[in-house]
């Protein structure tokens, strides 16, 4: 069933509690760090205040213990710096003071109620029906008209604010959820060839992205960067020397080797792997081609190197669409970038259609300034879901 959108909401006068996902990195003080996923909210929010929706915004920051749990007095005074509608902060989510906050909004008024995660509810897994009598919700959907669902980097998750509301209120997919699906959801229907670019230190889950697209003639090519190459290099009896082996090791990957190996024996000529990686040695940057391995005792692959761009950038230059994941080395270090920022803008360059997903890989374009890619999602974790052919409760809870 199709999820209704905000097209099909009669919005003027209504009270709306809008769940978004502006979980951003912050500092000690709870200060932001990086506003892109609130920028990204602002469609979705501008428009319901342009309507006339009275626009309650439910969110999280952060998990309970960790050093971003904070509140969200800082993401509504940056909301109210973007927008042209009001915003203000309420520093309860579903008491007595934030039920009156949002029946004391005028149409076009915006309200962030405060870190739904302060509630122990929250952080917890739910079917939609028992979501629905949780506090959170049973106390603030009285206080409401309709939900909007726009959370698409929560949606993986199955707690009371994503998936109870719409037991309780009709529910609508907002802006950025419907445009996540719509691309995610028919990766099918792009252009062919597919190239799938899986990188970064999530090996498991890129190992399930590879196997899926591969399995499902959704990919014609993976290209390995990051840990995952690493992983498919040593798959591949390549000597990356004991360092990385190390690395892999401590991070608990070692039995992804034969994964990565039983991947490689049946798509042999699907799969392709770094041919050089970039090493630190004496406080520099060095460069390894195969035949230079193994690296020094102590120096880890950190990056893959300039042929491997260049190889790699043959596939985008021939392909119809590109989907991206991970960056291709440690680019938070300044030794370890030119492969991430080399390789995503012979992405963005390409004439491919390219879809790219994932917290650091989007800090990464960030930092490089890449710009041409055709959707870079807001998701990271809801993003591999739908890219392993997952499904996602938070939008199934909007198809009831
Ligand atoms: N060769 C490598 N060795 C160690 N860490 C790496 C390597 N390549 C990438 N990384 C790390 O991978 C992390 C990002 O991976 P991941 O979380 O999977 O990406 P995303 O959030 O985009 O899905 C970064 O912190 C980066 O430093
Ligand atoms: O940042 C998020 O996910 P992501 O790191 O997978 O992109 C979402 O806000 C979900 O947060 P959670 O993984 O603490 O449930």
């Amino acid at each position: 069933m199709p999820v209704r959108t905000l097209d099909d909401l009669d919005v003027d006068g209504a009270a709306l509690g809008v769940r978004v996902d502006i979980n951003s990195p912050v500092d000690a003080d709870g200060g932001l760090t990086d506003d892109a996923r609130i920028r990204a909210h602002r469609e979705t929010i501008a428009e319901l205040a342009e309507r006339g929706g009275r626009v309650a915004l439910l969110a999280h920051q952060g998990r309970p213990g960790g050093d971003d749990f904070a509140r969200l007095e800082a993401h509504a005074e940056r909301l109210d710096e973007l927008l042209d509608a009001p915003v203000s902060y309420c520093d309860g989510t579903f008491s007595a003071d934030a039920r009156d906050a949002v029946g004391a909004l005028d149409p076009g008024e915006i309200v962030v109620l405060e870190n739904t995660r302060f509630y122990s509810e929250e952080y917890m897994e739910f079917e939609p029906a028992r979501a629905a009598e949780t506090f959170l919700v049973s106390r603030l959907a009285p206080a409401l008209d309709a939900y909007v669902s726009d959370a698409f980097a929560a949606a993986h998750r199955s707690q009371p604010s994503l998936v109870g509301f719409p037991e309780r209120l009709p529910a609508y997919a907002g802006r950025i959820l419907e445009r996540e699906l719509d691309v995610l959801g028919s990766v099918e229907d792009t252009p062919e060839p597919r190239v799938y670019v899986v990188g970064g230190a999530k090996v498991p889950d890129s190992i399930d992205v590879a196997e899926h697209a591969l399995e499902n003639g959704l990919a014609d090519t993976v290209l390995t960067t990051g840990v995952v190459g690493n992983v498919f290099l040593l798959a591949a009896g390549v000597d990356i020397g004991t360092a990385s082996e190390e690395f892999v090791r401590d991070r608990g990957y070692w039995d992804e080797i034969g994964r990565a190996a039983d991947l490689l024996g049946r798509y042999p000529d699907r799969i392709d792997l770094p041919v050089d990686v970039a090493v630190e040695r004496d406080g520099e940057r060095v460069v390894l081609s195969k035949t230079d391995l193994p690296p020094r005792d102590g120096e880890s692959a950190m990056d893959i190197g300039p042929a491997t761009v260049a190889a790699y950038t043959d596939y985008f230059d021939a392909a119809g669409t590109v989907v991206l994941n991970g960056p291709a080395g440690v680019f938070e270090h300044d030794l370890f970038g030119d492969g991430s920022r080399d390789l995503f803008t012979a992405v963005a360059d390409s004439d491919a259609y390219s879809i790219v997903g994932g917290g650091d890989t989007a800090a990464a374009i960030r930092k490089f300034d890449v710009e041409g890619f055709d959707h870079v999602s807001t998701g990271g974790g809801a993003a591999l879901t739908i890219l392993t052919g997952g499904t996602l409760p938070a939008v199934d809870a909007l198809r009831r």
